[in-house]
C-alpha cells in the first residue's frame, strides 16, 4: 500500500523550502503527501527581499485538517512553520485525539525573517510532548532549551537529553551550516542511545529549504516503516543530494533542489554514522 503523509506547514512561494518542499520530497520518496496551509510568505523585490507573513485564520486551518484527516488514513504527520499561536492551538488539539506519528519540524527560525521566539513556551508546552519526532536546527534547539548558544556536538547532545526530558521521543538536533567546521553534524537521542550523523559541508552558507525537506524526508521514511535511525540517516543522505544540487535565485540563497540528473551522485559526500 502506497503509504500517505500530511504536511501542515507555510507555503514559500520561492519553492525551496515550505509545502513545496515538502510535497516535492514526499513525491521523491515514494509517499503520497497532502497539505495543510498555515501561512504564506512573499518577499518584497523592492526593499531588498525583505519577508512578509499572511496568516490563514485558525478556522481555515482546522477546517483544512478536518478535510483531509476525513479524506485520508494518513501513516504520519509532519508540521513545519506554524505561522500563527492559533494555528499551532488548532493543531495541538487534533494531535491529541489522533495517534499518528508525529514529525516536529519547530520552525521558529526563517532564513532571513528573523526569530518567532512567540512561540517557543507554546511548543514546550503543547507540541514537544506530541512529537514522535523532533527536529530543531541550532537555533531553534538553543531557544527550546533557554540556552545562549550551542556550539559543539557535547552541547548538542546535552539540549537533545533535555528536550527528550520535555517529552519528545526522538530529537534530531542539525548542526548543519550553523555548526562551525568542516562536516554538517546532526545528533539524534532516542532515550536511550546517542547517535552522530555526520558528511563533509558542501556549503559554508545556508540553503533554503534544508530543515523542511529533512523533515519531510524523516516524515516518508517513518511512513514507509523504516526505525527513526536509519529515517535520519536516509534523509540526511537525500538532503545533501538536494544542496549538491541546489539552485541560485534572485534572493541570494540557494534553492534546495532533490530531483535533478543524478550522474553526478558517485561523488556526493557519504552519510558516517556513530552511536556514542
Ligand atoms: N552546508 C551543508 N552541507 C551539508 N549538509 C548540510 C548543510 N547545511 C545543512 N545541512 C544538513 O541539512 C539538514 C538540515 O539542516 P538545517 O540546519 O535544518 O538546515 P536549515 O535550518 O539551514 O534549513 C541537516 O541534516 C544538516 O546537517
Ligand atoms: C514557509 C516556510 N517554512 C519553513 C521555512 C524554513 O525553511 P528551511 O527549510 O530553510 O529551514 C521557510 C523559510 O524560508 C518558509 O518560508
Amino acid at each position: 500500500m502506497t503509504p500517505r503523509a500530511l504536511t501542515i506547514a507555510g507555503s514559500d512561494v520561492s519553492g525551496g523550502a515550505g509545502i513545496e518542499a515538502d510535497l516535492k520530497m514526499f513525491q521523491e520518496s515514494g509517499v503520497f503527501g497532502t497539505a495543510v496551509l498555515t501561512c504564506i510568505v512573499t518577499f518584497d523585490p523592492e526593499n531588498d527581499f525583505g519577508h512578509a507573513l499572511d496568516f490563514m485564520e485558525p478556522d481555515t486551518v482546522q477546517r483544512q485538517l478536518d478535510s483531509t484527516l476525513a479524506v485520508h488514513r494518513f501513516d504520519v504527520l509532519k508540521s513545519g512553520m506554524l505561522g500563527s499561536v492559533e494555528s499551532a492551538l488548532v493543531l495541538a488539539e487534533r494531535l491529541r485525539t489522533n495517534e499518528l506519528p508525529y514529525v516536529f519540524d519547530p520552525v521558529l527560525v526563517c532564513k532571513g525573517a528573523g526569530t518567532m521566539v512567540d512561540l517557543k513556551d507554546l511548543f514546550v508546552e503543547n507540541l514537544v510532548p506530541l512529537a514522535h519526532v523532533i527536529t530543531p536546527n541550532l537555533e531553534e534547539a538553543a531557544t527550546l532549551t533557554g540556552a545562549d548558544a550551542l556550539t559543539s556536538v557535547d552541547e548538542m547532545a546535552e539540549a537533545a537529553r533535555a528536550i527528550h526530558a520535555q517529552g519528545a521521543t526522538n530529537v534530531v538536533i542539525k548542526g548543519g551550516a550553523r555548526l562551525a567546521g568542516d562536516e554538517a553534524i546532526d545528533v539524534l537521542f532516542d532515550g536511550e542511545t546517542l547517535t552522530t550523523f555526520s558528511s563533509p559541508k558542501i556549503e559554508e552558507h545556508l540553503v533554503n529549504g534544508a530543515g523542511c525537506s529533512f523533515a519531510s524526508t524523516v516524515a516518508a521514511e517513518i511512513a514507509h516503516g523504516r526505525p527513526v535511525a536509519d529515517a535520519v540517516a536516509n534523509a540526511k543522505q537525500r538532503v545533501t543530494r538536494g544542496i549538491a544540487t541546489s539552485l541560485d535565485n534572485a534572493i541570494g540563497v540557494d534553492s534546495l533542489f532533490f530531483g535533478g540528473p543524478r550522474d553526478g551522485d558517485a561523488g556526493l559526500p557519504e552519510v558516517t554514522r556513530q552511536t556514542r
